[in-house]
């Protein structure tokens, strides 16, 4: 009588744990990682590190390679090869990190270009290679795609006056875009890469600021439009950005005049009483302000928006004026003032791009290695960017989804802490060239 019923309990069990295990399996909580990946992982890392380091030229030899045969000077591979020392194989929330000591005239650099067949040998989503110190290269390797569900961040968590979180990252910590630490950004996608849904969550989350949102959305207002309410601007079409940016350096004027008199190099040395309100100016394709049909009036306008624009980058920082400029690509054949612009955009972001030149103009002059990253980001991983990040150079990431609706009703919400700012109603005569 007994039997059946703990033959039924033991059925029941194997049921619950198949389901259980192919359920976490698919989610890979952290602590699932724990138990049963990262001994594995670490394991199969330190039985391999010889062979993946032999196969990858990460081994060296101090003896010659030339021996006389007979009468001849014969060139090979000696047979002892030293390998670099593994110190350590610590676990990640979602994968492993170890440390390596390069050897005498050893440089980072192959072991960076080693960080794919890394990814084979241990069988990992990804292997990333850096030097946080001389001599030191570190691994890290993560198990699994963490930016396939980017976790959310938690609720009520206190943002500092212009940051934003707007995503998550790779490494498992929050994607924050801080104008505080790096003033104006670059943001880069093909068509449905995720430009628009970054651009609408770092509005939401600078919304409830008291900070002055400034659109520029030379494609009709289409995708900026809707955040109208709380824009103290938006220009829709060039004229109307020319006169917009024109406003703006006239206020940089003004505000240069207020900290010389004060004796402050920054708005944000003047007391709080007297500080001017950051403007945050988001443009949304910024090639409809450089592209002309090639009339002297459409190419006389198009140098005077690239012209206010680089001025704006280059003195908004200190004074509160930052630049948000997105685009389907980017490149010097857009305008001679396109690469003197983005060498003042130092926060860049990459999602997916549809030619090599983008990806290479977007991250290529800051970090090479970031390029060939951000041409692997795939047509169905929207939303996933490579991202400039200050500790580590460049990491991937992803913006969390903000449908436009959604994002007009928050912002909607924060539309009485409009700024109003008389001056951009300015003149570009007034701005001077
Ligand atoms: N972070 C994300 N996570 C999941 N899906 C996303 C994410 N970002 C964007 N998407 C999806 O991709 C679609 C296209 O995104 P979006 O409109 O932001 O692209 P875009 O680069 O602005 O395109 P376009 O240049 O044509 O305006 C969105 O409708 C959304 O469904």
């Amino acid at each position: 009588m007994g039997h059946p019923i703990l033959l039924a309990f033991a059925l029941a069990v194997l049921a619950w744990g198949l389901v259980v295990s192919r359920e976490l399996r698919e989610r890979r909580p952290d602590w699932f990682w724990y138990l049963t990946g990262y001994g594995p992982a670490a394991l199969r890392v330190v039985l391999t590190w010889r062979k993946v380091a032999r196969l990858n030229d990460l081994a060296v030899s101090y003896g010659s390679n030339r021996r006389a045969l007979g009468g001849l000077a014969v060139k090979g591979t000696p047979l002892r090869l030293k390998v670099p020392r593994l110190k350590g194989v610590r676990p990640l929330p979602n994968g492993l990190a170890v440390r390596v000591r390069l050897l005498p005239g050893q440089t980072p650099v192959p072991f960076i270009e080693a960080g794919e067949a890394m990814a084979h040998a241990w069988r990992m989503f990804a292997v990333r290679v850096t030097s946080p110190r001389r001599g030191i290269v570190l691994i890290t390797a993560t198990a699994g795609d963490p930016l396939a569900e980017p976790a959310l961040p938690r609720d009520g968590a206190a943002v500092p006056l212009l940051s934003a979180v707007v995503g998550a990252l790779e490494t498992g910590g929050a994607w924050v875009v801080d104008f505080r630490r790096e003033p104006h950004w670059l943001v880069v996608g093909a068509t449905r890469s995720g430009k628009s849904t970054l651009l609408a969550r770092l509005v939401t989350q600078l919304a409830p600021q008291p900070v002055a949102l400034v659109g520029v959305d030379c494609k009709g207002g289409m995708e900026l439009g809707l955040f109208r309410k709380r824009l103290s601007a938006l220009a829709t079409f060039r004229k109307e950005a020319v006169t917009l940016f024109g406003g703006l350096v006239v206020e940089i004027q003004h505000r240069m005049q207020v900290c010389r008199a004060a004796g402050a190099r920054s708005i944000w040395e003047l007391p709080e009483s007297e500080r001017p309100v950051p403007v945050v100016v988001l443009v949304d394709e910024m090639a409809e302000l450089y592209l002309t049909n090639g009339s002297k009036e459409d190419r006389a306008e198009a140098e005077q928006c690239s012209t206010y624009l680089l001025r704006l980058a280059q003195l908004g920082a200190a004074l509160g004026v930052h630049l948000v400029i997105a685009g389907q690509r980017v490149g010097s054949d857009l305008g001679p003032g396109v690469t003197a612009l983005r060498a003042q955009l130092g926060g860049r972001i990459c999602h997916r791009v549809n030619d090599p030149g983008t990806a290479e103009m977007t991250l290529g002059d800051l970090h090479k290695d970031a390029v060939a990253v951000a041409q692997t980001i795939q047509a169905g991983e929207q939303g996933v960017a490579v991202t400039t990040a200050d500790a580590v150079g460049w990491v991937r990431a992803r913006s969390h989804l903000t449908t436009p609706q959604d994002a007009a009703r928050l912002v909607g919400q924060y539309a009485d802490r409009t700024p109003h700012l008389p001056y951009l109603t300015a003149t570009g005569e007034e701005a001077g060239q």
